[in-house]
């Protein structure tokens, strides 16, 4: 764990080296992911088989690709009554605040009565992927799923990897909550292809969205254009800014929350307190020695966590904003001013009372959001990825006539005869 202090001489270089550290996968997976979605789109279910073989160690035929309504109700009935009641708590939330979110068209008519304005509709399929690998994700579903369906999505096709052929039955549960309407046992950058191209059993989509490792982000990747996708996103990363107080246990559990995703997970604490700053540092070795996730927490908060203290708090926001994390904590007395000045964030969790944790599970909004610095262009997940805008004009006569004749002159002056007389032919 680095430890700086941002009124000490070089802090500006040392400061500038952790903003820039790159955590993502350093093995070059593009090559890879280019041959496995060739091999998809050119044989089909055939290559979703073998590859499923290679990387899950499962013997899955093409009619068995699909989950059937059978498994999935054998997998609801397998779920504990309070682990399905905090599900279907999760999944409220989720919806209201998602339903909060369905933009809004538009319509305005200017004074000669042309009008003009927006609306939107939602993608006819879309494709969520819900990782498999290492760990699995029901709240991952939830939070997928639910804004699809708020946006319209008719057709809503989850795929996630079964490695040796396990499938986690709250995964399931929470697909059937969220609507999700086919369910294929396929996973990395082969079921990120399969979406895309579709194969015999598998329709394309038009939108992929949910995270993944290297290889599932590459896919994505590699083939935006051809469909929409939410963002690129990778390892976790949380940054507390926290004054005296707050209670350095809870810090260190609220900063291993995040670094227990992923070795290559970031925690930061900033803070204007010399005192907090040691009392963290020596609260998180006391947090790890309780948790399951020890190795990978430890690993993550050595390599890439880091305690900075400020003189004060407010010296504190050009360095959120540099970060741009994917979460923002703000255990603070008074997070609302904080929280005013601050830019670049992807979600932010204001108080002594509002753990990170709680948004990646229950409280509503999205816990899919953008990582790497990535908040400073892009946003966590919402409704709006599943829909699309279109815009619309009618011309009134009257509103023709005042503003053709400005249409037809800069055609002309672009070289473009046939758009000029388009309008002028209309005279
Ligand atoms: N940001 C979020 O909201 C969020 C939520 C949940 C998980 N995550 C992240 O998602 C990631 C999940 O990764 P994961 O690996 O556990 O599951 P995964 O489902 O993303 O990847 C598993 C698949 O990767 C493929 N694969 C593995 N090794 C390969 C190789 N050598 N060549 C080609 N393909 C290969 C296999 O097909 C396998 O099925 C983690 O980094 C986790 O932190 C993020
Ligand atoms: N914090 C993760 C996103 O960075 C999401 C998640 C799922 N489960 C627990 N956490
Ligand atoms: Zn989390």
């Amino acid at each position: 764990m680095l430890r700086l202090d941002a009124s000490a001489s070089g802090f500006a270089e040392r400061f500038s080296t952790l903003v820039e550290a790159g955590r993502e996968a350093d093995t070059d997976v593009s090559d890879a992911v280019r041959g496995i979605l060739q091999r998809v789109r050119t044989d089909g279910d055939a290559a979703l088989l073998s590859l499923t073989r290679k990387f899950d160690r499962i013997d899955v035929a093409a009619d068995g690709l699909a989950i059937t309504q059978a498994e999935m109700d054998a997998a609801c009935a397998e779920v504990a009554p309070d682990l399905m009641a905090a599900l279907e708590l999760a999944a409220a939330r989720i919806r209201i605040f998602h339903e909060a979110q369905r933009p809004a068209g538009h319509e305005q008519v200017d004074t000669d009565g042309n009008r003009t304005g927006w609306r939107y509709t939602a993608v006819d399929a879309a494709g969520v992927y819900i990782p498999g690998g290492r760990a699995t994700y029901p709240s991952s579903v939830l939070m997928n799923a639910i804004p699809a369906k708020v946006a319209g999505v008719e057709r809503l096709v989850m795929v996630t990897p079964t490695p040796d052929g396990r499938m986690n039955p709250l995964v399931l549960a929470a697909a059937r909550l969220a609507g999700v309407d086919e369910i294929y046992r396929v996973g990395g950058a082969q079921a990120v292809a399969a979406l895309a191209y579709g194969t015999e059993t598998i329709a394309p989509v038009d939108v992929i969205t949910g995270p993944g490792n290297a290889y599932v982000a590459e896919a994505k990747r590699q083939l935006y254009g051809r469909v929409g996708i939410d963002m690129v996103a990778g390892p976790s990363e949380i940054l507390v800014v926290a004054d005296k107080g707050a209670d350095a246990d809870i810090l260190a559990a609220d900063l291993l929350s995040q670094a227990e995703h992923d070795p290559v997970a970031q925690a930061i604490l900033i803070t204007d307190s010399a005192e907090l700053a040691d009392a963290v540092a020596a609260a998180v070795p006391r947090a790890l020695a309780h948790i399951s996730t020890k190795a990978v927490a430890a690993e993550s908060w050595d390599a890439h966590g880091a305690i900075i203290t400020v003189a004060a708090l407010g010296d504190a926001v050009p360095l959120i904003d540099a970060l741009a994390p994917e979460h923002l904590a703000l255990a603070v007395a008074d997070p609302e001013t904080l929280f005013q000045r601050v830019r670049h964030a992807g979600s932010v969790f204001m108080g002594y009372m509002t753990p990170e944790a709680i948004g990646d599970y229950v409280a509503g909004p999205n816990h899919t959001l953008p990582t790497g610095r990535r908040a400073r262009f892009s946003s966590g997940l919402g409704v709006a990825d599943f829909m699309k805008r279109t815009t619309f004009l009618a011309c009134s006569d009257a509103g023709f006539a005042a503003i053709g004749p400005a249409a037809a002159t800069l055609a002309e002056a672009e070289g473009l005869p046939a758009h000029a007389l388009s309008v002028t032919r209309r005279f």
